[in-house]
């Protein structure tokens, strides 16, 4: 498909019931570049196999930019996922954390993304978050995980943002963890504060694919192929949860009873 003469970033495909269109793009190893659009159930959807971050080099604006698009293509609710470092001492690897809050290290230090002129056709110049992550989404993410017997490992807690790419220092990780971070990444946080900024309704999942260490005696060392293994592992079930969810979704009668 991708040969010079015939080249075209995009092919349909079929797979698993989902039907429709693949867009690429060039990003970070195991996030695959497409965009796809298709269909979960009957419910149209589209999909972002992979991210921009801001440690590629991408602006929080260029980074943000497709939650933007989406919401202009009338997307009213948006799942981030990502992969994340365990620093609650009760997490596992493995974990799916349903993420309650968010912790925006980089903003804090103006790496925001609605930063410079706010255009109101989207939303208000200074938006709420503390009701970032839809607490009706998050209630049915988990009563599903139940339903699917994923119970004892899927969590609630709080993903901190850091930009990266280089994975926490000790020290760094101990104040992440007094701060009140159950686990930290290096993405997701603009793309929530823009659909919060633009009304969408956020569900955020985090798969914990390391345990941060915050002891100078562990002689663990985190990678991103570590990163990449866990996350293959793991999606599978990922997919089951998301798509359940997805197909449940006519459930939530009142998302707004936040
Ligand atoms: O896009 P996410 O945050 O899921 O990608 C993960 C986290 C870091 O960006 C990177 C480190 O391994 O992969
Ligand atoms: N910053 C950060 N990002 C991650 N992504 C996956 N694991 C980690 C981690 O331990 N730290």
């Amino acid at each position: 498909m991708q040969d010079e003469q015939s080249y075209l970033p995009w092919e349909e495909f079929e797979f698993d019931g989902i039907y429709g269109l693949l867009y690429y793009t060039q990003v970070v190893p195991g996030h695959d570049g497409r965009l796809v659009f298709g269909y979960v159930k009957d419910k149209s959807c589209v999909f972002m196999q992979g991210r921009f971050h801001l440690y590629e080099g991408y602006s929080l604006c260029q980074v943000t930019f497709p939650v933007r698009v989406f919401k202009l293509m009338g997307v009213e609710t948006i799942i981030v996922t990502n992969a994340s470092g365990g620093l609650c001492q009760d997490f596992k690897v493995g974990d799916i954390m349903v993420i309650k809050d968010h912790i925006n290290l980089p903003g804090f230090a103006g790496q925001h993304p609605l930063c410079g002129p706010n255009d109101e056709r989207f939303g208000i110049r200074f938006p709420c978050m503390s009701d970032a992550y839809n607490k009706v989404l998050r209630k049915l993410a988990l009563d599903i995980s139940m339903e699917l017997g994923y119970s004892n490992f899927v969590r609630e807690g709080v993903y901190c943002m850091v930009s990266g790419p280089n994975f926490e220092t000790i020290a760094e990780a101990r104040m992440l963890h007094v701060l009140g971070s159950d686990s930290v990444g290096m993405s997701t946080v603009p793309e929530v504060t823009v659909a919060k900024h633009c009304g969408l309704h956020v569900l955020g999942l985090s798969l914990i694919t390391n345990k941060v260490s915050l002891d100078y005696s562990r002689e663990e060392k985190v990678n991103h192929e570590e990163v990449l293994q866990i996350s293959k592992m793991r999606a599978e079930m990922l997919q089951k949860v998301l798509t359940t969810f997805i197909a449940h979704s006519h459930q939530v009668e009142d998302i707004n009873s936040n």
